[in-house]
C-alpha cells in the first residue's frame, strides 16, 4: 500500500491535545458484550499516544456493557431499558477503564453529558472547566452521554457529534474517531464493492459517498453521523481522522491510515461555535435578501427592517434562526427581543420605529453566519 500523507494527517499525528472517540462495535465480542481484549488494545494505543499529546476520550459501549449483566441478548429497543443498560454497563465500563489505564500507571475520571450540557452557555463553560482541570490534573477523561437522563429530545443521540462538540469546547487540535471499518467509503462496504476515501478536502469529496445506518446494531449512529460529525469538527477548525479501531496504534502516531478530513473553517470562538452548533434555537426570523446580504455578506447587526416573519416563541437573549427567502438557514443569533415584541416593528425601518424599539433586533457581536454549512 501507499503510504498516506497529506498536511491532514500531519496535524493529527502532531496535535497537542487528542480527542479519540470509539464505538460500541469496536469495544464488545460478537455476542455484543464487553471485550476486554478489545478495550486493553485501545489502551494500550491510547497509553502511547499520551506520552505525546494530552488526550480525552470519548467512548461508547455503555449499553452494550449492561446487556450481559441484565440478561439481554440484544441492545432494548425501548428508551427506559437502553437507560437501565446504559446505568449497570457505564460502571462496567468505567470500571475496564480504570484497571486497563492502571496498567500504565495512569488515573481516568468519568464525565457524563447531556446534551442540555453543551446547549445551556453556563453548564458549557463548567464542562469546559472540569475537562481542562482533569487534564491538568494528568487525568485522561473518559467521556460519554448521560444516557440514564438523557430523554428522547435532549439525547445527543449518537457519540460522534458529542465528540465533535467535546473537541471544540476544549479546544483540541484533532479528533480521531475509531469505528469497526478501516476508512470512509463511497458505499456502504456491507452492500458490495466500494472504494476508500482518503482525503476529504471540502464537501465535494464526500458528495458522491452513500453513507448507512449503523452495521453492529449496537452502535447508533453509522457513517452518515460520523461523517457529519467529522464535518462540524472540520468546520470549527478541527482536523478528523476516521480509522478502524484495530489500527489505533497507527491512527494515533502516523496517522496513516483510514480517512483524513481537513479542517475547513477557521477557528471559531467557543461563544460563537456554541451559538452556530450547540445550543437550541427557540424560533425563526425569515430575512429578506437584502437583510441576508447585510448579515451574511457584510457582518452586519440585523435591524427590523429586513425581516419579513417571525416563527416561534422566544425570550429576549434566546437563540434564533435566521433564515433567508427560501427558507434556508444561514446564521444563527441572540434576538434582543421577545417574540411578542416583534411582529408589530419587522419590516420597519429603524427611524419610524419608537425609542424603546430602535436597538438592533440581532446584534452583530451576538451573530454567526453559517454560509458554510
Ligand atoms: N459509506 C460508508 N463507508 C464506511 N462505512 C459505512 C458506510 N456506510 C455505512 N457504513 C457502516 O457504518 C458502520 C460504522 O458505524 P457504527 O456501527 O455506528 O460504528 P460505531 O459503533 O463505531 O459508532 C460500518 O461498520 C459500516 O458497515
Ligand atoms: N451512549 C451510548 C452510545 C451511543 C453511540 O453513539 O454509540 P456508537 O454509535 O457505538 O458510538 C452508550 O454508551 O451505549
Amino acid at each position: 500500500m501507499t503510504r498516506l500523507e497529506s498536511a491532514t494527517r500531519s496535524s493529527v499525528a502532531a496535535a497537542r491535545l487528542v480527542v479519540v472517540k470509539v464505538g460500541s462495535s469496536s469495544l464488545t465480542t460478537a455476542s455484543g458484550g464487553l471485550d476486554p481484549a478489545r478495550l486493553d488494545a485501545l489502551v494500550d494505543a491510547l497509553a502511547a499516544r499520551r506520552e505525546a499529546s494530552a488526550v480525552v476520550l470519548v467512548s461508547s459501549g455503555a449499553i452494550a456493557a449492561g446487556l450481559a449483566p441484565l440478561g439481554l441478548s440484544r441492545r432494548p429497543s425501548d428508551l427506559a431499558t437502553q437507560q437501565a443498560a446504559a446505568s449497570v454497563g457505564q460502571l462496567a465500563l468505567g470500571h475496564a477503564y480504570v484497571s486497563s489505564f492502571a496498567r500504565f500507571g495512569l488515573r481516568v475520571g468519568q464525565v457524563l453529558l447531556t446534551a442540555d450540557d453543551v446547549v445551556r452557555r453556563a453548564h458549557y463553560r463548567n464542562a469546559q472547566r472540569t475537562l481542562s482541570r482533569l487534564l491538568a490534573l494528568g487525568v485522561v477523561p473518559v467521556v460519554n452521554e448521560n444516557d440514564t437522563v438523557a430523554t428522547d429530545e435532549i439525547r445527543f443521540g449518537d457519540n460522534d457529534r458529542l465528540a465533535a462538540l467535546v473537541a471544540h469546547l476544549i479546544g483540541a487540535d484533532a479528533l480521531v474517531l475509531l469505528s469497526d471499518v478501516d476508512a470512509l467509503y463511497d458505499g456502504d462496504p456491507r452492500l458490495g464493492a466500494a472504494t476508500p476515501v482518503r482525503e476529504v478536502a471540502d464537501a465535494a469529496d464526500v458528495a458522491g459517498v452513500t453513507a448507512g445506518e449503523s452495521g453492529s446494531g449496537l452502535g447508533t449512529g453509522g457513517m452518515a453521523s460520523k461523517l457529519a460529525a467529522a464535518r462540524l469538527a472540520s468546520v470549527a477548525g478541527v482536523p478528523v481522522l476516521l480509522a478502524s479501531a484495530a489500527d489505533a496504534s497507527r491512527a494515533l502516531t502516523a496517522a496513516d491510515v483510514g480517512t483524513a478530513f481537513a479542517a475547513s473553517g477557521r477557528r471559531l470562538t467557543a461563544r460563537r461555535f456554541w451559538l452556530a452548533y450547540a445550543a437550541d434555537s427557540t424560533g425563526t426570523l425569515t430575512l429578506d435578501d437584502g437583510a441576508v446580504a447585510a448579515v451574511v455578506g457584510r457582518r452586519r447587526s440585523l435591524l427590523a427592517a429586513g425581516i419579513t416573519a417571525v416563527a416561534g416563541e422566544f425570550h429576549a437573549g434566546d437563540v434564533v434562526d435566521l433564515t433567508d427567502p427560501a427558507a434556508r438557514v444561514v446564521a444563527r443569533g441572540l434576538v434582543a427581543y421577545d417574540s411578542a415584541e416583534l411582529p408589530t416593528i419587522i419590516g420597519r425601518s429603524t427611524r419610524d420605529l419608537p425609542a424603546e424599539h430602535r436597538r438592533e433586533v440581532v446584534h452583530a457581536d451576538d451573530l454567526v453566519a453559517l454560509a458554510a454549512r
